[in-house]
């Protein structure tokens, strides 16, 4: 009879004797546990090194969600940084978008996560930052559009966040399957401006907080595993709001995509990386938002139109591009809002905002105290 062929042996560069137990995602290499892990590491430094991403002494704040990326982030960066001794201060920072059931339970492991590596957490939530939580803003306007406000909100806390803790650097987990995504979905849109940014491994550059992906070339299937190889725990629920996202389609067809052609998630990611757009397009400058001081290519940010819209009962106000949107960007670039009670073009008017005023007030004070 046949006998059985057991597992491969590791195929690791060191010479390691053990039987492969992984197949790598992203080259498939068959490795045991240990040099999977050493491997996935070592992939991450050598991103981290060849594009400079961090300056000595740099405190480096993790957009930690509690999910699987954010959480290898964190382990990753702390084991590098100790191992090759980078000096970065390292912190979390964590943003409650109000989402019961989801955030705060997500929460819970980012607070294990505190205890377990040794890195301070600041938590900063929607409700404090804007007034409004994703439960109420769901409440008001349904779940077709809520990933835009949480998406704007989101971006705008984490910089508000890392502005707070001193960071001057911020990292996120977006790995090569967003990547390709994003690509995809740029691409579908023909939004070139965003096709051409959207691979860079560090954005923001021109604003005061620079952002760097370093699981940019790392597959979500490895980044799973090496979560399981090292035991993290991890918060695996996806978003209540997100199932109708355009996003998944995108991931959908990546996935397929994948399985047919391993290669084509670094293929798309390279594609994006090849664009650049023409010297004589005119890109967007930045300036202030007149309202909050955060950056913005028009004269009022768009966390600040949202809020303006949610508080006004106007919900496609920075949504969509409505002949009312427009008025109130003009309107910003004209007059001074903070005296105009609801935003709409007649201070004062009495329309539906008139019942919010109060609401309003508190949003712009605390907006006000979280200018940094
Ligand atoms: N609430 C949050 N607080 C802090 N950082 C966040 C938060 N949500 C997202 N991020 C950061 O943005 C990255 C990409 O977020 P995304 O919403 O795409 O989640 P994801 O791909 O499921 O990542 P994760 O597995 O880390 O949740 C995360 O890896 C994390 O670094």
């Amino acid at each position: 009879m046949e006998k059985r062929r057991g597992p491969p042996p590791c195929q690791s560069k060191e010479g390691c004797s053990n039987p492969a137990k992984i197949r790598k995602a992203k080259d498939g290499a068959q490795l045991c546990g240990p040099c999977f892990s050493r491997n996935f590491e070592d992939d991450v430094h050598e991103t981290i090194t060849n594009n400079s991403l961090f300056k000595r002494g740099e405190r480096v704040a993790i957009g930690a969600s509690g999910g699987k990326d954010s959480t290898v982030l964190a382990y990753v960066m702390k084991t590098l940084n100790d191992r090759h001794d980078y000096g970065l201060d390292l912190q979390l920072l964590s943003i409650d978008e109000g989402i019961k059931g989801y955030r705060d339970d997500s929460l819970l492991a980012v607070e294990k996560n505190r205890v377990e590596y040794g890195l301070p957490l600041t938590i900063l939530s929607y409700r404090d930052l804007y007034g409004w939580t994703m439960d109420d803003i769901v409440a008001k306007i349904g779940k077709k559009n809520n990933c835009t406000f949480c998406g704007v909100f989101r971006r705008q806390a984490l910089d508000r966040g890392a502005f707070k803790i001193g960071a001057t650097k911020l990292v996120t987990g977006h790995n090569a399957d967003d990547m390709a995504e994003t690509v995809l979905m740029n691409v579908l849109r023909g939004d070139i401006a965003r096709l051409e940014r959207c691979t860079n491994i560090v954005t923001g550059e021109e604003g005061d907080l620079p952002r760097a992906k370093p699981l940019k070339y790392c597959f979500e299937r490895d980044i799973v595993m090496y979560a399981r190889t090292n035991q993290l725990e991890y918060f695996y629920t996806e978003c209540i709001y997100a199932p109708n996202a355009y996003r998944g389609y995108a991931r959908k067809y990546v996935r397929d995509l994948e399985k047919v052609h391993p290669s084509a998630i670094l293929d798309l990611i390279r594609s994006g990386e090849k664009v650049s757009v023409k010297k004589e397009v005119e890109m967007p400058t930045l300036k202030i938002c007149e309202r909050c001081g955060y950056m913005t290519s028009q004269k009022m940010c768009k966390a600040c139109l949202l809020i303006e819209g949610l508080n006004t009962g106007n919900t496609d106000l920075g949504v969509r591009k409505t002949k009312k949107s427009k008025k109130v960007t003009v309107e910003a670039e004209g007059s001074n809002k903070e005296e105009n009670g609801c935003g709409s073009s007649k201070g004062g008017c009495g329309c539906s905002a008139a019942a919010d005023e109060t609401e309003n007030e508190e949003t712009r004070k605390r907006l006000k105290d979280l200018q940094f």
